[in-house]
């Protein structure tokens, strides 16, 4: 069996009906349902199908206001006039689609809530290639017969009754190779409209053709609006399926990240000690500043706060808390660490990298992320680079320090 590839499908996407047995007065998929068209609706779902590249919406014939609603969304989507039955509307949408298309999926717009899970049912069956044609359908509840007319003033007499549990209502999106859906249709093309009429859908011609056709498990959502009363079903719908787009958004935690940069210079006091990343070097000359110099924990510090956007070093360790004057490096991270669990956040981690030609760094690197990562209560990674000989950094008067911080709100 021939494979179809349905990575970029297109999409018919059948609108032009006059709804007559909705009986709203204007064609069926301008009815507004939770403040959108149905076309609407069924745009926005099929829009999350990644997989499909080209939507031709089937309009009805000598009414331009849903092509022209419609043009705000681009050239991926484009609009034909329809006919005068589904089938000829189909007809008319397959001229328009891309010669190229390789998978065709048929939809219809009264079907405006079909979840965006369907489509992608449909293709992945469609991909699996045990056959050319794939449609979703539901068990049916009912005990379904055949019926013949015969009797006085239209009664009806049973025929035969199929077995109940070998029936299915069938839904769509219906999937399909686009040449075996072509050369379907070109079986129509000498029909009348009213045997068009009688078509009621695109897998029934093609398994005419001697096709095997695919059902896979359908929707209760993909429900068709046919009658008034299922305009209710349909509120249902949209309000049901808009509030749990809203909870995911609510509920959807979002870390913050932020940096901060410390510059400290080499002292020119030979006897004052290193203190770098919360560790003592013996061997190099210390950073000049009120504070133990140490640069990696200042940015570390700064990063932190900005990520919970509650100021930054000179906020918080500022003249009016004298407390802090000349404190260590690692005392003010652990600061920093409690005001932004206070301010409701949770710590991610920090990742901190200081430019310098000395101290010497790798041989302590673990040593170093442990202590701040202690401080912190969060992992704490600490890398070192020099820069080539360039700047402060490279002739060996000063220190950068380069950090990022990541953190996440609380949840109540
Ligand atoms: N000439 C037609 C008839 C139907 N459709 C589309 O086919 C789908 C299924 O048809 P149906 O629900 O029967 O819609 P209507 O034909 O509008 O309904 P009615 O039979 O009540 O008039 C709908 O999305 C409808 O817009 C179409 O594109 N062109
Ligand atoms: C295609 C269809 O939705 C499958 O159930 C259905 O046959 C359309 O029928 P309608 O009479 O055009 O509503």
């Amino acid at each position: 069996m021939k494979q179809t590839p349905s990575h970029s499908s297109s999409l018919i996407l059948v609108a032009a009906g006059m709804g007559t047995r909705l009986g709203a007065g204007i064609p069926k998929a301008l009815v507004q349902v939770a403040g959108k068209t149905l076309v609407e609706h069924a745009i926005d779902r099929i829009l999350q199908v990644k997989r499909i590249t080209e939507i031709i919406v089937v309009t009805p014939a000598g009414d331009h206001r849903m092509a022209e609603a419609l043009a705000a969304f681009g050239s991926m989507l484009r609009t034909v006039p329809g006919g005068s039955s589904r089938a000829d509307s189909v007809r008319r949408g397959l001229e328009a689609v891309n010669p190229g298309a390789s998978a065709i999926l048929v939809h219809d717009a009264a079907r405006a809530f079909a979840p965006a899970e369907l489509y992608d049912r449909v293709l992945d069956a469609l991909d699996q290639g045990q056959a050319n044609a794939v449609i979703p359908a539901l068990p049916v509840t009912d005990t379904i017969s055949v019926v013949e007319p015969g009797g006085a003033a239209g009664a009806e007499f049973i025929d035969h009754t199929p077995p109940r549990s070998t029936l299915r209502a069938v839904q769509t999106p219906q999937g399909f190779n686009a040449a075996v859906l072509r050369q379907a249709h070109a079986q129509l093309d000498h029909c009348t409209e009213a045997e068009l009429e009688k078509v009621t859908d695109d897998a029934s011609i093609v398994s005419a053709q001697g096709e095997k056709v695919q059902v896979v498990a359908g929707a209760q959502q993909a429900l068709k609006v046919t009658h008034p009363e299922d305009l209710e079903t349909a509120n249902q719908l949209a309000t049901d399926q808009n509030s749990s787009a809203n909870t995911a958004r609510e509920t959807m935690i979002l870390p913050r990240i932020g940096n901060g940069i410390d510059v400290h210079a080499v002292s020119q006091d030979p006897a004052r000690p290193m203190w770098l990343a919360g560790l003592h070097f013996p061997d190099d000359v210390g950073l000049s500043g009120h504070s133990d110099g140490d640069a990696v924990a200042h940015a570390a510090c700064d990063a932190l706060f900005s990520a919970a956007g509650i100021g930054d070093l000179g906020t918080h360790f500022g003249v009016d808390r004298p407390e802090f004057s000349g404190a260590s490096g690692v005392s003010l991270l652990a600061e920093a660490a409690r005001l932004v669990r206070e301010a409701g956040f949770e710590i991610g981690n920090v990742a901190v990298q200081f430019v310098g030609r000395r101290p010497r760094f790798s041989a302590r690197r673990e040593e170093a992320s442990q202590v701040l990562s202690d401080a912190i209560g969060a992992p704490v990674s600490v890398i070192a680079t020099t820069s080539d000989g360039l700047g402060y950094e490279g002739e060996g008067t000063g220190i950068t320090a380069y950090a990022t911080a990541l953190v996440f709100p609380r949840q109540r």
